[in-house]
């Protein structure tokens, strides 16, 4: 069936506008009641009404398709489905759009007959009575919407309009699958005359804000404080309301919540006007963010979201902003246990079960890097393995748990914290290239910054005895944004310049020149450049003996 097509004789084509006015009722009548059958469309229930409209399950008379059929009187002030019809064609093909197959107006009532979906997310999160939804939902939802979006923007149109009830899931066996509805505020952007961005509105930015702050939302106990009392009703209450959205900077807003989130809405906001998003970027990020507490296909929404495996339970289930760091008694001794059978091939072993002191000592410092739950999400990833084995000869095989990024950059700073010569520095940041190549995301997180921190205070003045914090000095830096060819300048300088300097003091310089270069760049990406100094530092540390 083409996409598009006038489906009844008794109706007027979607292509036909000028009929709209020959119809019934004046702009001030009321509109009449809804008749059972539109253009052919027998309306059966209706699944939702909104200001403009209703959107009934209807089936063809002739050819028994079932479609939604969005109904709205002609006269409506606020006309959305005579918008959408236009709209609907730029949008058909991609994943996730509905498709259009009638529109047109008979009578009083303008119709669109559109794929028949699922429940709004909205719905879904209302009905699951939940305080938040759960941190494998978010990033499903935020990598789906994220290409939506990208799809949109890449058809030269705006959405204008993303909230829950915008965003619905497909009837099985697209239930996996979120659509994006209700496309009456969307926009084209670009003039399909000039092939220009259009001035003087909003832009693709706007859209991924309004995204952003809809995840956070999803992970915010009881949702966003401006989200709780509804539409303001008075103009006061309308002004408090922007200024407490003004005042809610992304560092308050996502306390609490994995970096992601507050990275990706300070990056919408740090959008010029007409800049193209890095869509892909962000849709890696939540896609590795999900990989990295442990689940599989990330990109699948599954409602309700499936049980957890117990070993990662503790780290999803609870609200992410009511975790606590602290280890209930049992799980520490667990763990303890766990430690001391560690093999870690050439690092010094944590001993046998009699040297609980040492085993503490480390565990402390793994509290101290915050990877206190890590020993539990290691069993989930996918990358590295270390192997536990057990304490006796005869015991059972050898269970091989895998560890995470964070994980190992955490093991990566601790180890750096205990290197006495520049060989085993040397032999880290080789380790930290492969740790930082492990997944397609290259960047550098806040562990990675530790890391960093930690080979800057070595090299810089290894006197002094470093204690490790979370938020290390590099990841401080207020990032002011500068613009990719000064990063890229500076990069490429300092590629250059390890393969010559003379002494560790000058190399911490150049460490702290990569951070900060890095931190300021926009996703804090490695570059091909900074892969390459970090190669060149690791052989300039072994040449510096
Ligand atoms: N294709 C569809 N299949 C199933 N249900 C749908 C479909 N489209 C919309 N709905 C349901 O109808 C509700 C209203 O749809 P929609 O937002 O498109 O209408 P609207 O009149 O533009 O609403 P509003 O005035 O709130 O913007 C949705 O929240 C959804 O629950």
């Amino acid at each position: 069936m083409p996409v598009v097509e006038s489906n009844a004789s008794n109706s007027e084509d979607y292509s036909s506008e000028g009929s709209e006015t020959g119809s019934e009722g004046s702009i001030d009548a009321p509109p009449p009641p809804i008749p059972k059958i539109v253009a052919n469309w027998w309306l059966n229930e209706n699944l939702g009404s909104g200001y403009s409209g209703s959107i009934f399950k209807a089936t063809h008379l002739h050819t028994h398709q079932v479609v939604a059929l969005k109904v709205q009187y002609v006269n409506h002030e606020c006309p959305t489905n005579r918008y959408e019809r236009h709209l609907y064609p730029l949008l058909q093909g991609g994943v996730g759009m509905p498709k259009l197959y009638a529109a047109g107006v008979q009578g009083a009532w303008d119709y669109l007959a559109i794929d028949l979906l699922g429940p709004s997310l909205d719905s879904l999160y209302r009905k699951s009575g939940r305080d938040t939804m759960d941190l494998r939902t978010v990033c499903s939802i935020a990598i789906q919407l994220i290409k939506r979006l990208q799809f949109m923007h890449h058809r030269g149109v705006l959405h204008r309009d993303i909230q829950l009830g915008n965003c619905v899931i497909g009837l099985p066996p697209n239930d996996k699958i979120i659509y994006m509805i209700d496309f009456g505020f969307s926009k084209r952007f670009i003039d399909p005359y000039t092939g220009r961005h259009i001035p003087d509105m909003p832009s693709r930015r706007d859209d991924l804000e309004a995204a952003a702050l809809m995840f956070i939302h999803l992970l915010t106990p009881r949702g966003l404080s401006w989200t709780r009392n509804g539409v303001p009703k008075t103009t006061d209450a309308h002004n408090r309301l922007k200024a407490e959205k003004r005042k809610a900077t992304p560092e308050h807003l996502c306390r609490g919540l994995p970096s992601e989130f507050e990275e990706f809405l300070s990056y919408t906001r740090r959008l010029a006007f007409k800049e193209t998003p890095d869509y892909d970027l962000w849709a890696n990020k939540f896609r590795e963010l999900a990989i990295d507490e442990g689940f599989k296909n990330p990109e699948d929404f599954i409602w309700p979201p499936p049980p957890m495996p117990a070993a990662s339970a503790k780290t999803i289930n609870t609200p992410l902003r009511m975790r606590t760091p602290a280890i209930p008694r049992d799980e520490m001794a667990d763990i303890l246990n766990n430690l001391t059978n560690l093999n870690l091939g050439a690092q010094p072993i944590l001993g046998d079960r009699t040297n609980i002191q040492e085993a503490l000592r480390r565990a402390k410092e793994d509290a101290q890097f915050d990877s206190t739950t890590e020993l539990e999400k290691q069993r989930t990833q996918s990358k590295d393995t270390i192997v536990i084995s057990s304490d006796s000869e005869s015991g059972p095989a050898p269970i091989r748990y895998q560890a995470p990024k964070a994980l190992r950059l955490n093991q990566l700073a601790r180890r750096g914290l205990n290197a006495t010569d520049n060989a085993a520095l040397s032999k880290l940041v080789k380790e930290f290239v492969d740790v930082l190549q492990m997944n397609s995301s290259r960047t550098l997180t806040r562990e990675a910054f530790t890391f960093l921190d930690v080979l800057y205070k070595q090299l810089d003045d290894p006197s002094v005895f470093v204690t490790p914090q979370r938020h290390q000095s590099f990841n401080e830096q207020v990032p002011e944004k500068e613009p990719a060819h000064v990063k890229l300048g500076v990069v490429a300088r300092l590629r250059r310049e390890v393969m010559l300097v003379q002494s560790n003091k000058a190399l911490a310089a150049l460490v702290a020149d990569f951070a900060k270069v890095t931190n300021k760049s926009t996703g804090r990406t490695v570059t091909k450049d900074g892969f390459a100094f970090l190669e060149g530092l690791s052989e300039r540390l072994k040449a510096l003996q």
